[in-house]
């Protein structure tokens, strides 16, 4: 059953994806991942603790030159693959935006992984929302304000809940603050993983 909430105009579907729906799900980014490897960032400020990979026209890529996105893997110099049929169901249902996502972020986390207060800002345009799709461990989610990363709020992300940053919430301060390992047995080997879907032209 979904339940949502919402948290400084996030708004967040719980329970939306039931334990098929993930699996399914598990399943096609299991092709994704065969395709585009995961991969990890290392930025200017050092190796990132999410290993990433996309799906979709682009990738976001983070390097010592920045970032940005990026229509090839940046180890394998290939084209990604496309956005699994079942994630575009997802955006089709939430996001209320008649554009296709062009961007599947694939985020992995595991042991201490998490994700700095950040804004997803190196899109060309905002009408469209950020979609957020989590599947594994238990993570908790920051949620802050648009001008400033506080005040902040958070909330635990389980396993098939999704995340719509849009409207007013687009381009607020967000970050995941840890991740509960062991919460999960979903993903083979444990960890979490989290799809990021967006416009980006
Ligand atoms: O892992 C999450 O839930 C958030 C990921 C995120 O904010 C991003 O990839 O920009
Ligand atoms: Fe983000």
């Amino acid at each position: 059953m979904t339940s949502e909430t919402s948290l400084n105009g996030a708004r967040i579907l719980h329970g939306y994806l039931g334990p098929q729906d993930q699996a399914a799900l598990v399943a096609a980014l299991r092709r994704v991942v065969a395709q585009a490897p995961f991969y990890r960032p290392v930025t200017r400020r050092g190796p990132m603790s999410v290993r990433m990979t996309a799906a979709g026209r682009f990738g976001w890529v983070a390097d010592r030159r920045g970032y940005r996105y990026e229509e090839a893997h940046p180890e394998t110099g290939q084209p990604w693959p496309a956005i699994p049929q079942e994630v575009l169901a997802i955006w089709n249902d939430v996001s209320g935006c008649a554009r296709a996502p062009e961007c599947c972020l694939v985020n992995l986390y595991r042991g201490a992984a998490k994700m700095g207060l950040h804004q997803d800002k190196d899109e060309a345009d905002f009408d469209c929302p950020v979609v957020s799709i989590s599947l594994g461990d238990e993570a908790l989610f920051r949620v802050g304000q648009v001008e400033k990363p506080s005040p902040s709020g958070s909330v635990w992300l389980r396993s098939g809940d999704v995340a719509v940053l849009g409207g007013p919430a687009r381009l607020a301060h967000h970050g995941i603050d840890r991740v509960r390992s062991g919460s999960s047995s979903l993903l083979e080997g444990g960890g979490r993983i989290n799809l990021t879907l967006r416009v980006v032209t």
